[in-house]
């Protein structure tokens, strides 16, 4: 069959044609080297993926799916995999779907693959006060999350700038991770606070009960507790899977590791890919003993490893191994390219944040010239301060970006509220939903008013929802609030049939209901006209999801809102061909960009101070984990860099450059290019830019007058560090800057 294509295959009637379309053999195989496919083709059994960056894990998990469906005779819908990012699970998702002749896969990330497990199955949970979650729950992201705890330290009398609620979030979410691990209570928090911690933790967990409502932690927690206490549905799970595959499992943490072993339960049939050198979540609960001891628990584990990388210029990749070299709780791995030497590495030292924004939007400008597009492009940053200074530079100099983490647009005012109001169609029981839209077009009803309801509902233990619609509680509220609860419940009602529909058509019964439109248009904030676009970019979205998923529904829709985790998404629909990505270190994950620049290379930012702080080290180590992540997405050029002061909630500060940067091979980067600046190398001061002297005054393009006070390097490397009444100091590279000299100092 050698020579045919695989349209030429799919297309004849040739006798080795899959009588279903399947692809061949060849095709699946086609682009894997012989340990690759190796790890495709393992027949059952654990398998255990041990590879550096770039060596083609995820490439395997996908052919692996791909293989199994077609030749492992179980379908695509006995297999369920999982990854890190919804973002990835899309992109595997794509690929399988482009190899096979078939949808519908359970290809999705931990909390997805849970929610999906509850939509079916969380009625069999019964609880001790004969309580039961229904398949209407809600899903609260973070941001629910915190409004419910901010209302929660409120309402039990104490002060929410003591207890913040993202502090105490976090501190809940531990807690529960905590005790699935039966390591009992976080120590380290002690007394009142503690008290204050237990009482809001424990009114939290029964208020989202109430509310038939459940946060990201109990995604997991419930499914684990569902597959611990009734152990016919984990069997149907674990025998209706055949193969369970994870990629990324060095950052699995307990609960997901608990929930992996019950789905390989039945047969045994996991495989699981990873990199001890990036994991990089400790700090959020990843184990990862998990990918360690993978053969411990999984006995007579097959171990594949892959040491051919296919991402990196052999630049890169000496670069990235150098770093991760300085740890010493690693395994020495194997990684070699037989792809090009490429460019040496960038390094520039700048004089502050927003001059490296500004050096960085001259690379890419250059990069532009070179043939890259924006899409290429890609910006990490250690901490999230950080984006603020790297946006402006770009917005100054006209390029288009994007940012990652795009809960954005989910948090953006008017879809908060539309999703609100979607939320309490399918849940009528959902109060933090209610609070957000009960006034929302105004009605009248003011916090007087909905404290009587709670009172009123808290006393028979309904929701605020239910409490509007009966007359008896309104009876006790006075007014235009008494007639303005009445139509929120009735405009409810009216929507109340729309839970089954699809997503559009809840969305638009829902905006020509509450006339939601107008009353933006109608309001005279400045903003309306985003607002009003937003709404049509969210009506998009609903459509689009509609088409490519006939039988989800609102409910679905709702569930794929909610799950878009700060971690990933990309802002969906957005055209990313043609603009430069900005995300954290830690988003990047798995992802790939041709070019990539790593901005903040300084001590106490990029490691960050904490894990400086460290004495056991145990914090540093993961921090270069983080910075081998970091290098480790770059194919073909890469760019560091470090500012010589920096400012953070408005206080300046001298910086060190980071020591990764001393950790790279000084070769590396003393063979810069010509124009980068030469980080390592001395200085020389004897030649300044020709024709500028100290003390001069000169004019920029965007910073106008200045007066510069200090010339050094030479030809390419020239730079003056000037003094702008109107922008602050600044250094600049002369061949670039362009600056107008407008007379001599005195
Ligand atoms: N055998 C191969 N031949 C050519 N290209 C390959 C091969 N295997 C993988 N690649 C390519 O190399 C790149 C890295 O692959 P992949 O993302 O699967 O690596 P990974 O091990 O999952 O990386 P990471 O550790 O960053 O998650 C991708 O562009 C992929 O398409
Ligand atoms: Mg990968």
């Amino acid at each position: 069959m050698s020579g045919l294509s695989w349209m030429d295959v799919a297309g004849s009637n040739d006798a080795a044609q899959d009588p279903n379309g399947w692809p061949a053999e060849e095709q699946l195989l086609e682009g894997l080297n012989p340990a690759q496919r190796k790890a495709v083709v393992h027949g059952g059994g654990p398998l255990l993926i041990l590879a550096g960056a770039g060596s083609g894990k995820t490439r395997v998990i996908t052919r692996r799916i791909a293989w199994l469906a077609a030749r492992g005779g179980v379908g695509l819908d006995g297999i369920c995999a999982i990854t890190f990012t919804n973002k990835a699970a899309r992109e595997m998702r794509e690929r399988v779907e482009t190899l096979l002749p078939t949808r519908g896969s359970w290809i999705s990330t931990f909390h997805a693959m849970c929610a999906r497990i509850l939509r079916r199955d969380v009625e069999t949970l019964g609880f001790e006060d004969g309580t039961r979650y229904t398949r209407d729950f809600s899903i609260y992201d973070t941001a629910d999350r915190n409004s419910l705890i901010k209302r929660i330290v409120k309402d039990l009398g104490y002060d929410t700038t003591r207890f913040r609620p993202a502090q105490v979030g976090a501190w809940i979410s531990e807690q529960k991770n905590l005790a699935r691990r039966g390591e009992g209570e976080d120590s380290l928090v002690e007394g009142i606070e503690h008290e204050v911690l237990r009482r809001v933790g424990e009114r939290y967990q029964e208020t989202l009960r109430a509310a038939n409502a459940v946060d990201f932690d109990d995604l997991l927690l419930l499914v684990l507790e569902l597959f611990d206490r009734h152990p016919g549905v984990r069997d149907s799970y674990a025998t209706r899977f055949r193969h369970v595959l994870v990629d990324e499992y060095q950052d699995t943490n307990h609960v997901q590791y608990l929930l992996t072993r019950h789905l390989a339960s039945a047969h045994g049939n996991l495989a699981v890919c990873g990199d001890p050198d990036q994991s990089i979540y400790a700090w959020r609960g990843a184990d990862i003993r998990n990918i360690l001891d993978f053969e411990r628990d999984f006995p007579g584990a097959e171990v594949v490893r892959l040491e051919q990388n296919y991402r990196s210029t052999q630049a890169i990749l000496d670069a990235a191994q150098a770093v991760i070299r300085h740890n010493s709780q690693r395994k020495e791995k194997e990684l070699y390219t037989e792809g090009e030497a490429g460019e040496p590495l960038g390094l520039l030292e700048c004089g502050d944040e927003n001059e490296e924004a500004d050096q960085i939007a001259l690379r890419i400008a250059k990069l532009r010239s070179e043939g890259f597009g924006y899409g290429d492009l890609a910006i990490f940053y250690r901490v999230n301060f950080m984006q603020r200074a790297l946006e402006r530079g770009l917005r100054l100099a006209g390029i288009p970006y994007r940012i990652a983490g795009g809960v954005e647009f989910y948090q953006r005012k008017e879809i908060k509220d539309l999703v609100s109001y979607l939320k309490l169609i399918v849940n009528p029981d959902d109060d933090v939903a209610f609070l957000r839209v009960v006034n929302v077009p105004a009605r009248g009803i003011g916090d007087r008013s909905l404290e009587l309801l709670s009172g009123w509902a808290a006393d028979r233990r309904v929701s605020l929802l239910r409490a509007a619609a009966s007359s008896e509680a309104r009876s006790q509220i006075r007014g235009r609030a008494k007639k303005g609860l009445e139509a929120f419940a009735g405009l409810m009602e009216n929507l109340r049939d729309f839970a089954g529909r699809s997503a559009s058509e809840a969305l638009e019964a829902l905006l020509e209901e509450t006339d939601y439109l107008t009353w933006v248009v109608q309001s005279s904030e400045e903003n309306a006209e985003t607002r009003e676009e937003n709404i049509e970019e969210f009506r998009a979205n609903a459509e689009t999801f509609d088409s490519d998923d006939p039988e989800g529904g609102l409910r679905a829709f709702l569930e794929d809102i909610a799950l878009v985790s700060e971690v990933d998404s990309l802002g969906e629909g957005e055209d990313a061909e043609g603009r430069v990505t900005l995300m954290t270190v830690h988003a990047a994950k798995g992802l790939e960009f041709p070019v990539v620049f790593l901005p903040g290379l300084e001590e106490e930012l990029f490691p960050h101070f904490r894990a400086v702080m460290d004495e056991a080290g145990v914090g540093l180590e993961e921090e270069r984990r983080l910075m081998y992540v970091g290098l480790t997405r770059a194919m073909k050029r890469l760019f560091l860099s470090w500012a010589r002061t920096r400012t953070h909630f408005g206080q300046s500060s001298w910086r060190e450059p980071s020591r990764f940067l001393r950790e790279l091979p000084q070769d590396l980067a003393a063979e810069s290019e010509p124009d980068e600046v030469d980080l390592l190398g001395a200085y020389d001061d004897r030649e300044a830019g020709a024709g500028l002297g100290e003390g001069d005054w000169v004019m920029h393009e965007h910073f106008g007058r200045g007066q510069v006070e200090r010339l050094r390097g030479s030809g390419v490397n020239a730079r003056a560090t000037v003094r702008f009444p109107s922008a602050g100091t600044k250094t600049l590279l002369l061949q670039y800057a362009k600056l107008t000299k407008l007379g001599a100092g005195s």
